[in-house]
């Protein structure tokens, strides 16, 4: 019996709630599965008593494994137990759910039953189950975790393990545990911290080893055709990224066999992909952090964090897919000279020594070349067109530096840093694609860059001159001042010295690409790229070419026009004819071809006659200037229209983006956006074809409040009114 067993067992079976946390692969499962069981044999439930235990799981292959695990030690049980995980025909499962007793369940498709399945009780329910309570939060599943409380009677008893502990856990615990026994934690009342190495095996080998963004594929590369023998899990951090890695590998042929998972496979794929793993000897696995949690792999040897981890829970969860139970595992971790420290230190205050390793450079070929003869070969059907199934590497450029840029811990991951260019021609692209959000965060490092190189200035200037006055030590200043613009000097010489360089250079397919035959597919996929029309996806909305300046044959100049939207163009007319009909356009010009306005020429006592005396021109100019206020008001309500329609402009794209963005975290982890519920698999107890129902794991966007549609309509009026407003004041002129 494993440590954690030996804790808790007795006191569950006594029927205490229990928060326990014990390190990754000590067998959690066990100690929450026997008691599962145990309890309702002496219990005597029977089939006529409904669900009487219940297990949350966050993710579906997780939930699968826990029911795996039922079925080989309840063997002897009478029991009927469920598998409830999503992405199934809901009206199957409801027909069976009524005479379960044991139910493994994801949140979102169980809260799903509770609401709408008529018959489905769990008023009996004698243990709740929360494994991996933190992944469950992390998914955020919170509300759907309080609402599936709130169908359960207060009365059972409640079982929560994880491997890491977090505040969000804590919480948990608070709201769903009474009195709870702590096994593995040290509670912080007894003035001590939780969550510290005791989620490390024993057995792991832990270390990293530092190296740019765009060496990481070539350093992999490496590593696998090194490791040939072995069993490997690699993990990366999105979706496209590992597809990207994942097909580019494969056309590369490494000599073992290469498989992915990630959340935006179709269910029988990532089941298979898991099984294959599974049943594997040597084998590597690209994997998104689907992986990173509670899966049992057996005899993982290494465990590979190309793309570090976002913090250091999951860290530990990754690594815990190798050294699980008593044997021996490897953890290699991936880390770029801008994240060493932060992730070190974030690491260390969890206990964790990763020991530093040096990768053979004479060994690392780099792959780049073959990265770029592979765009080559189909570029148009492969490489550049986005189809199902296939990634491209602007894709997977996007996907990592967007990754990055959600990363919550700054001080580990810093997007300003990273060599784009680099890492972009380090995937075979031919330039980096542009991304806002990156444009944006190096535009805000400079500017933070300048105002501090200012400051700094200021503050030597006036030290110099303080030290000039007194003439001591300014050499020491001096040269620190010196050294530092020698060194900018020098970088911008490098960099003024690389151009003329590269262009003298042998010129390789990749520099031709945009010179010869291929040039029409790149025109119009980069075309694509930096038109960020109405019609294109988020994924083009989100990237532009930087290089526009290329000049490409057949690449047609993009009219700024259509950009722009009718009612704008409209506006623009307006305010265009409002603007030349309030600008005089007549000039006089005087002998010497100077230009006057009419009036200057006048000569002011006869126009003064003209216009009756002093009241008659005072009137006129009452009148000029009534109808000039009529005009700056006209212009004004222009003005505020224009500003709310780009605000509201700006609104839709942030939004649009926002939804990209949230798609791509979900479909990082194991919320799927895109699985379609017909995936063909078959539970182990429910026959369960396809069907429309949504997929409780599934993330929808949440429907628009009311409140909005609401506002929205108000805004409507507004600008109709200000329309008709404006209409007014020029018919009024
Ligand atoms: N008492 C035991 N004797 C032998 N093997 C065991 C025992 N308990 C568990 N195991 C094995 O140890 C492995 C890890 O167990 P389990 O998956 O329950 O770990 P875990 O603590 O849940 O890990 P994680 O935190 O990663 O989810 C499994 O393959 C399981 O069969």
């Amino acid at each position: 019996m494993t440590e954690i067993q030996a804790q808790s067992l007795p006191v569950s079976l006594k029927g205490k709630d229990v928060l326990g946390a014990a390190r990754t692969g000590s067998g959690k499962t066990l100690s929450f599965l026997v008691p599962v069981l145990e309890i309702l044999y002496r219990r005597k439930w029977g089939a006529m008593d409904g669900l009487g235990a219940l297990v949350i799981s966050p993710t579906r292959e997780l939930a699968i494994q826990i029911f795996e695990v039922v079925r080989s030690i309840g063997g002897f049980h009478t029991f009927s137990a469920g598998l409830v995980i999503g992405g199934k025909n809901l009206k199957d499962e409801r027909d069976r759910l009524a005479r379960m007793n044991i139910l493994v369940a994801t949140p979102g498709r169980l809260l799903q039953h509770m609401d709408q399945t008529v018959g489905f009780e769990a008023d009996n329910l004698q243990v709740l189950v929360l494994d991996e309570a933190d992944r469950i939060l992390d998914m955020g599943f919170s509300r759907t975790l309080s609402a599936l409380l709130s169908h359960l009677p207060k009365s059972r008893q409640t079982l929560l393990f994880s491997a890491t502990q977090t505040d969000s856990v804590r919480d948990l615990a608070r709201l769903s545990l009474k009195k709870p026994v702590h096994i593995g934690i040290q509670t912080r009342e007894a003035g001590t911290t939780t969550g510290s190495n005791i989620a490390i095996p024993a057995n792991l080998e832990q270390h990293y080893l530092s190296c740019t963004l765009d060496q990481k594929l070539s350093i992999l590369w490496g590593f696998i055709k090194t490791h040939l023998q072995s069993k490997i899990l690699v993990f990366l951090s999105s979706c496209k990224q590992v597809r990207f890695v994942f097909e580019t590998f494969c056309k590369m042929h490494p000599g073992m066999p290469l498989l992915h998972l990630h959340g935006k496979l179709k269910q029988t794929a990532r089941l298979a992909m898991y099984t294959k793993f599974t049943g594997a000897k040597h084998a590597v696995l690209f994997a998104t952090d689907v992986a990173a949690r509670g899966l049992d792999f057996p005899a993982v040897d290494w465990v590979v964090q190309v793309d570090a981890p976002e913090d250091a829970e999951t860290y530990i969860h990754r690594v815990g897919r190798t050294a699980r139970y008593e044997s021996k595992g490897n953890a290699l971790l991936f880390l770029m000279p801008s994240e060493e420290e932060g992730m070190l230190a974030a690491l260390a205050r969890k206990g964790i020594d990763v020991g530093k390793i040096k990768a053979k450079m004479s060994k690392v070929q780099s792959i780049e070349n073959q990265l770029q003869n592979l765009a080559f070969q189909d570029p148009e059907l492969k490489y550049l067109e986005q189809r199902v199934g296939t990634e491209t590497a602007a894709q997977a450029f996007v996907s990592y530096l967007r990754s990055i840029h959600l990363h919550k811990d700054k001080s580990i991951f810093k997007l300003a840093e990273l060599p784009a260019e680099r890492f972009a021609e380090s995937l075979g692209l031919p330039g980096a694609p542009k991304i806002k959000f990156l444009s944006k965060e190096v535009a805000k490092q400079k500017k933070n860059k300048s105002r501090a190189a200012e400051e700094a200035e200021a503050e030597v200037l006036e030290e110099k001159a303080a030290e000039a006055a007194d003439s001591k030590d300014s050499d020491e200043d001096g040269g620190d001042l010196h050294e530092s613009s020698d060194e900018e000097g020098a970088q911008d010489d490098e960099e003024t010295d690389m151009k003329p360089a590269k262009s003298g250079a042998l010129r390789t397919k990749y520099d031709r690409m945009f010179e010869r035959k291929n040039q029409n597919v790149l025109s119009e996929h980069y075309a694509k790229l930096i038109d960020a029309g109405a019609d294109a996806g988020d994924e083009e909305d989100f990237i532009t070419l930087k290089r526009a300046d290329h000049d490409l044959a057949g690449l047609e100049l993009h009219d700024p026009a259509a950009d722009v939207s009718k009612r704008k163009q409209r506006m623009g007319r307006a305010k265009r004819a409002l603007m030349e009909g309030g600008m005089s356009s007549k000039l006089v010009f005087d002998d010497e071809g100077n230009a006057h306005q009419p009036y200057e020429m006048e000569d002011a006592s006869a126009w003064m006659a003209e216009k009756g005396g002093l009241a008659g021109v005072k009137e006129a100019g009452q009148l000029f200037a009534e109808g000039e206020k009529g005009k700056m008001q006209v212009a004004t309500v222009l003005d505020k229209q224009e500003a709310r329609e780009k605000k509201r402009e700006k609104k839709r794209k942030r939004k649009d983006r926002e939804r990209g963005e949230a798609d791509d975290i979900m479909s990082g982890t194991a919320v799927l956006a895109s699985i379609p519920d017909d995936d063909g698999y078959v539970s182990p107890v429910f026959d369960l074809p396809s069907g429309g129902e949504s997929d409780g794991e599934t993330w929808t966007a949440p429907p628009p409040a009311k409140r909005s549609k609401a506002s929205h309509a108000d805004r409507q009026i507004l600008f109709e009114d200000d329309e008709e407003l404006a209409l007014r004041l020029l018919r009024q002129r």
